[in-house]
């Protein structure tokens, strides 16, 4: 089952439900909760107050709008956005997506509450034949687990 929720922290506010802009739109667009500025060179964290529940087999990439960069000097700092299935509920901030953008302009760049910044994509993934044969429990986002992979010989 796929879905969107909205987090805890965000409960009082006016959440959009993501949408998909037309019939065959592959994206649910992901708006940010909050005003936020940035300024030039500087890379935000926009909350959109949505956690998602993802298929085990499946992954939810953050792609930014075409207009971000176009019309406002954003990009997303990342590229890509890659939400776990295990993201979702973890004990750090319960799933919370969060859209980095970074500010490539001369300029500030405002995000206004309730703006459409990004787009998720639900995507199937495969696994090798023998996996990893140890997995640890996810327990945040950006970064978390850095220190707790374990690398492994082929
Ligand atoms: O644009 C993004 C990218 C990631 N995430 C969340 C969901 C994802 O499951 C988690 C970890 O992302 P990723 O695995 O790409 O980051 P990492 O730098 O490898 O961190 P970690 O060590 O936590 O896996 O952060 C977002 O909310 N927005």
């Amino acid at each position: 089952m796929r879905k969107f929720e909205i987090v805890q922290a965000y409960k009082d506010y006016d959440v959009l439900a993501p949408r998909r802009a037309t019939k065959h739109s592959a994206g649910y667009d992901l708006a940010s909760v909050e005003d936020i500025v940035i300024k030039p060179g500087e890379i935000k964290m926009i909350p959109t107050g949505l956690k998602a529940l993802i298929p085990d087999n499946e992954v939810l990439f953050i792609y930014p709008r075409s207009s971000l960069g176009l019309k406002k000097g954003l990009m997303m700092s990342n590229g890509v956005g890659v939400v776990d299935a295990d993201y979702y509920n973890n004990e750090n901030n319960e799933g919370h997506i969060m859209v980095p953008l970074y500010n490539f302009s001369k300029e500030n760049a405002s995000v206004e509450k309730g703006e459409r910044v990004a787009q998720g994509v639900f995507v199937g993934f495969q696994k090798t034949i023998d996996d990893d044969p140890e997995h640890k429990q996810r327990l945040g986002g950006f970064g978390s687990s850095d220190k707790k992979v374990e690398k492994i010989k082929l």
